[in-house]
């Protein structure tokens, strides 16, 4: 989880909000500013449910305008319709009606993948006008329908009531949208964002928290639609444009996608400007146009990025005191990454890995073909071979990122081969990349801690409260991240943020997330590629560790001497076909496997003493890049 993001507390949005909601009783805003504010509360709930789905999870979903009219009208009709004018009972039936839309048009939009959900949302803007007239008799059609004087326990919440309520509402929400975005549900978020396959190897489904996301992204808009109905008194279709969509659009760049208050700045720039300059109508598409280009280009973080840009700039400057940061444990004398010695691993339940006559096609390319290998707990298994020789489309097929064109996967008894990758994750299968695969905005400890998420789960609704299950299990997360950490020699990059990292620094932190979720079997792809001495000392220490504590070791590795001195058993894959298997001595004195790697012509027919060591790693070419690596 993210350690810095989580003790940030909102205390000038506190002190902002407590002066908004005296200002009109105690004079300090007319009626003109009074519903200026209440527009920019508006729009910002709108800002926020996009800020959320595209921010955090990446998915660009244009459909906040309709489902601002769907709250509209849903509350608009209720108080028309059937006298049912209490506010609380409105803004109920708008989240109702915000989930239920959500999930009719986020299921096909999801499940179809790609730009389909871009796409379906797009047309639900714009069939927002056709709907309201096909059905006139509910929605008064392009004419538009008044609304009933809102109420609460027979009080009628119309002038300064109806100025808090919207208040009241908004910063419930984004008192609900901090608790939520900072906490692991959000850093998963952020991951999904980065990678829904690193995403989907940490044990999530990535269809299911994108919907999820996605209906929590409506919520608030459904929530502005309703209070915007209760303001204006009359609903008409000409609210909800496409305009209106750019504008949001426009206010999530405007305050920074991924920050939790940049909603409610970038609605107050786009609501300001609309309402200053008059010219604004007739020239809006052109303006969001031109600045949803400059502004993607020149400030993608938005007005938050910048301020944060600022604040980094006065702290390295002295200007303003570092941030408050949890101390790092103290490093152990001689160790200069951060201590490992006293590190220590519990027992891992290791399962026998095999795989049966396995093989994979990429349509005429037979990547694998006929593997059988078997990988045991309490044991390091080494896959070597050169360049395109088959060893990451083997671990893309264990942990269920490529389906088998043939054979079978054996976790234990179980058949795991076809699963899906969150499904094999959950088995206690983890992974890392050729290429490390690493999300933005968030530190090295919160990431390590993903790798808890799904084994150690904590619910939403308890994030959100910030129950107690909430708070022992983040002390728990950064307890075990921190440990783990330490355990891989680079205790002292916890709290840095994880991107700005060393590629040899990003690998070992993949080992430390691998190990958090408690796993049983490890699949290491190429973990000491661009690892200095010092640090592949302390990644040799840690692969010994998991294979004491009864791990199951899978270790891809171009590194030969490592491989020497770390593999149980090697297998010898050339052309997607095993050439050889043995122990790491055998290997080295096969004729056959150095003649794979230097290309002699003859390999022998079998096992021959030779010096090869040296011959092998000499022989290694540099790693191409292709596919899920
Ligand atoms: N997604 C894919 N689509 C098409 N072909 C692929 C895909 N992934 C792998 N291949 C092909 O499968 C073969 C094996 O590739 P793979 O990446 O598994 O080799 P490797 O032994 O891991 O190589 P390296 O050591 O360079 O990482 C290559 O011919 C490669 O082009």
């Amino acid at each position: 989880m993210n350690a810095l993001i989580h003790r940030s507390r909102p205390l000038g949005a506190v002190l902002l909000m407590v002066l908004l909601l005296i200002a009109p009783t105690a004079g300090l805003i007319n009626g003109y500013w009074a519903r200026t504010v209440m527009l920019i509360a508006i729009l910002s709930l709108l800002v926020s449910g996009l800020n959320v789905v595209l921010g955090y999870a990446g998915e660009l979903a244009m459909g906040q305008v309709a489902l601002y009219a769907v709250g509209a009208y849903v509350a608009g009709y209720l108080g028309v319709r059937f006298g049912v004018t209490n506010v609380l009972v409105a803004l109920a039936a708008a989240t109702v009606a915000a989930i239920v839309v959500g999930l009719v048009t986020g299921i096909p939009g999801l499940r179809l993948g790609g730009w389909s959900l871009a796409m379906v949302t797009f047309f639900l803007v714009t069939l927002v006008p056709n709907l309201v007239d096909v059905f006139a008799d509910f929605t008064g059609g392009t004419l538009g329908m008044g609304t009933a004087v809102p109420t609460l326990f027979g009080m009628e919440i119309v002038g300064d009531r109806l100025y808090w309520l919207i208040l009241v509402v908004v910063v419930g929400w984004f008192a609900i949208a901090r608790n939520l975005l900072l906490s692991r549900h959000g850093n998963m978020f952020l991951v999904l964002r980065q990678s829904p396959i690193l995403a989907s190897v940490l044990g999530v489904s990535v269809y299911r928290l994108k919907l999820l996301v996605y209906v929590v992204g409506a919520i608030p808009a459904a929530l502005a639609g309703a209070l915007f109905s209760m303001l204006d008194g009359f609903i008409a279709p000409d609210t909800f444009t496409f305009a209106l969509a750019l504008s949001v659009l426009a206010a999530s760049v405007v305050g920074g996608a991924t920050s939790v208050y940049g909603a409610v700045a970038g609605a107050a720039v786009m609501q300001i400007g609309q309402q200053t300059f008059t010219q604004f109508q007739t020239w809006q598409l052109v303006i969001y146009g031109a600045f949803l280009l400059v502004a993607g280009i020149a400030f993608n973080r938005g007005l938050a990025g910048l301020a944060q840009d600022g604040l980094a700039a006065a702290r390295r400057r002295g200007w303003l005191p570092a941030p408050a940061t949890a101390p790092a444990p103290a490093k152990p004398a001689g160790g200069d990454t951060g201590g490992h010695a006293d590190a220590q691993l519990d027992r891992l339940h290791g399962v026998p890995l095999r795989t049966e006559g396995l093989s994979k096609s990429f349509g005429g390319n037979r990547a694998l073909d006929d593997i059988s290998i078997e990988a045991r707990p309490g044991e390091v298994t080494a896959l070597i071979g050169p360049n395109g020789s088959g060893k990451t489309t083997l671990l893309n097929l264990i942990c269920g990122l490529y389906k088998p064109s043939g054979g079978r996967l054996l976790l234990g008894d179980e058949q795991i081969g076809g699963q899906p990758p969150y499904r094999i994750a959950r088995h206690g299968v983890a992974r890392t990349f050729q290429t490390p695969l690493i999300p933005k905005h968030m530190t090295t400890l919160a990431f390590v801690a993903t790798g808890r998420y799904v084994t150690h789960r904590v619910g939403i609704l308890s994030a959100v409260l910030r129950l107690p299950k909430f708070r022992s299990g983040y002390a728990a997360d950064n307890a075990e991240a921190r440990a783990l950490l330490r355990l891989v020699g680079i205790a002292d990059v916890a709290d840095q943020q994880v991107d700005s990292l060393a590629l040899g620094t990003r690998r070992l932190v993949e080992v430390a997330r691998s190990l958090a979720s408690g796993a049983r079997v490890f699949l290491f792809d190429e973990v000491g590629s661009g690892l200095d001495e010092s640090d592949l000392a302390v990644l040799e220490r840690a692969i010994g560790m998991i294979r004491e504590a009864g791990g199951t070791v899978i270790l891809v590795e171009h590194n030969f001497p490592l491989v020497l001195k770390l593999a149980d058993r090697i297998h010898v894959l050339s052309q997607g076909k095993l050439l050889a298997s043995g122990t790491p001595e055998e290997i080295q004195a096969d004729r056959r496997v150095l003649a794979e790697y230097t290309g002699a012509a003859d390999g022998g027919a079998g096992p021959e003493e030779s010096d090869s060591v040296t011959d092998l790693q000499a022989a290694e070419g540099p790693a191409v890049s292709k596919g899920v690596q």
